[in-house]
């Protein structure tokens, strides 16, 4: 798995591949690694499978029964918090999750990652999962908190793409979401192949 998230002037962008692997098999190419918690708060899952997407949905049912008793919407440091601690419970006992969480609320756009440990951090850039270190050379080369819109959805495409080259544990579809004051808008959704052969022929172009 390849997941990343960086916060820039325009809110927040998470791209993230879709393959699930068990072994050398792959499990699935179109698993939906970034999940809608709620219009405001978005989550992305790398590590044990069922962990993630169990413990997202517990989340999810935390944060929505928090919206019926107190008629306003969680923020993304209590949801945060909620996890790590539902995380920490367990620590020890072999749960391997690494979420990030992406929202917005009252302070703004803010963007948390929990680990297996339960340890909570907030921060501009992350990325994780078994291809981040390949993530990584594309996406500290192109971070600037002033990219436009449309550069921003580019660099989080490019560093998962470069991930699904390299990482024989990530692939599938890339997909791309952003976080704005306005709530989660889903940007794209593409094949790696299909970049492939896109960014092969700006090569192409660009060379000769
Ligand atoms: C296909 C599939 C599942 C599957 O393939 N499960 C295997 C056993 C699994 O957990 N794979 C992990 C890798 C893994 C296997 N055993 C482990 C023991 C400990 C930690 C990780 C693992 C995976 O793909 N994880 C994805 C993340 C992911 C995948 C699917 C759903 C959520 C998160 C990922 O991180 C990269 C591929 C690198 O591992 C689980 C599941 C739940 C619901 C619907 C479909 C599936």
């Amino acid at each position: 798995t390849t997941t990343l998230g960086f916060q820039y002037q325009g809110g927040i962008v998470l791209a993230v591949d879709s393959r699930a692997t068990g072994g050398q098999f792959i499990g699935s190419s179109t698993m939906k690694k970034i999940v809608e918690i709620n219009d405001y708060l978005l989550g992305t899952l790398a590590g044990g499978a069922a962990d993630c997407v169990y413990w997202d949905r517990v989340l999810a049912k935390q944060c929505r029964t928090y919206e019926l008793r107190n008629r306003e919407r969680i923020s993304i440091a209590a949801a945060s918090k909620l996890l790590s601690n539902m995380i920490y419970n367990f620590k020890g006992m072999g749960l391997s999750i690494g979420m990030m969480l992406a929202g917005w609320d009252k302070r703004g756009p803010s963007l948390y990652y929990v680990d297996s440990e339960g340890a909570r951090t907030p921060g501009k850039v992350f990325s994780v999962g078994s291809g981040s270190i390949y993530a990584f050379g594309a996406l500290d080369s192109g971070y600037r908190w002033d990219l436009t819109d449309e550069e921003a959805y580019e660099l989080g495409r490019r560093s998962i793409y470069h991930a699904t080259h390299r990482d024989a544990y990530s692939g599938g579809i890339v997909r791309v979401y952003h976080m704005k004051s306005t709530g989660w808008v889903h940007i794209s959704d593409q094949d790696c192949k299909d970049l492939h052969y896109m960014y092969q022929e700006q090569k192409e172009k660009g060379l000769n």
